[in-house]
């Protein structure tokens, strides 16, 4: 049984609240982080993980409410792991089209043989700003970077990644697919089996 009724998602990310709420359903109200504060706080984190629950911790904060974050963000094997934790500031807070560029061109002369990535994301649940037992679930998602952007759902990097199971982009799956499918997906999936939801 969900714990409460209520829980507000720390994230200023649209795409990503559009598919955490579609995750959760009706489960419980969800409420935005934007409706207490626009201040976002800074993810001085070395971790995904850290992360996540900086964010959360934050969100309870300003809130009064218990939290869920997300942390999340592109590994590229050939890159050894980046942009990774970076993901959102590759191209220095430039923006999703500046990223995907930056992304293209670093890897211009790389072989598709070369270029597995996975999406990474942590949730971090906490209950109210200071608990000391948050709750984490993490999921990942295997897949190719492109060579040039395909499609125009999603967000982020979703045009530069390959889905070999669905044999198309992130950015041409349905938002229904993407939802099975994600490393956002598969982090939601366990934490609702942890909440018994
Ligand atoms: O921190 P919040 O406020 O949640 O929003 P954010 O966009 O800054 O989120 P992150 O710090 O977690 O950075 C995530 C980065 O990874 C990208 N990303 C994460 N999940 C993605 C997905 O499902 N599809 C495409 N890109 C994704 C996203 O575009 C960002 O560049
Ligand atoms: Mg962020």
């Amino acid at each position: 049984m969900m714990p409460f009724k209520e829980l507000v998602l720390a994230s200023h990310n649209a795409g990503k609240l559009k598919e955490l709420q579609a995750m959760l359903g009706d489960a419980v109200r969800v409420r935005s982080v934007g409706e207490f504060s626009d201040v976002e706080p800074e993810e001085t984190g070395l971790s995904f993980i850290e992360n996540a629950i900086l964010k959360a911790r934050n969100a309870a904060r300003v809130s009064g409410l218990p939290a869920l974050a997300d942390d999340s963000g592109l590994a590229v094997d050939h890159l050894g792991g980046a942009p990774g934790i970076y993901s959102a500031r590759y191209a220095d807070g430039q923006g999703d089209a500046a990223n995907n560029a930056k992304l293209l061109d670093v890897l211009k002369d790389v072989p598709d043989a070369e270029r597995g990535a996975q999406f990474v994301c942590a949730l971090a649940l906490v209950r109210h700003a200071e608990d000391p037992l948050p709750i984490i679930c993490e999921g990942l998602w295997h897949g190719r970077i492109l060579h040039a952007p395909r499609g125009e759902q999603g967000f982020g990097y979703d045009p530069l990644f390959w889905v070999p199971e669905r044999d198309r982009s992130s950015a041409e799956l349905t938002p229904t697919d993407k939802n099975q499918l994600s490393h956002r997906a598969r982090a939601m999936a366990l934490l609702k089996a942890r909440l018994g939801i």
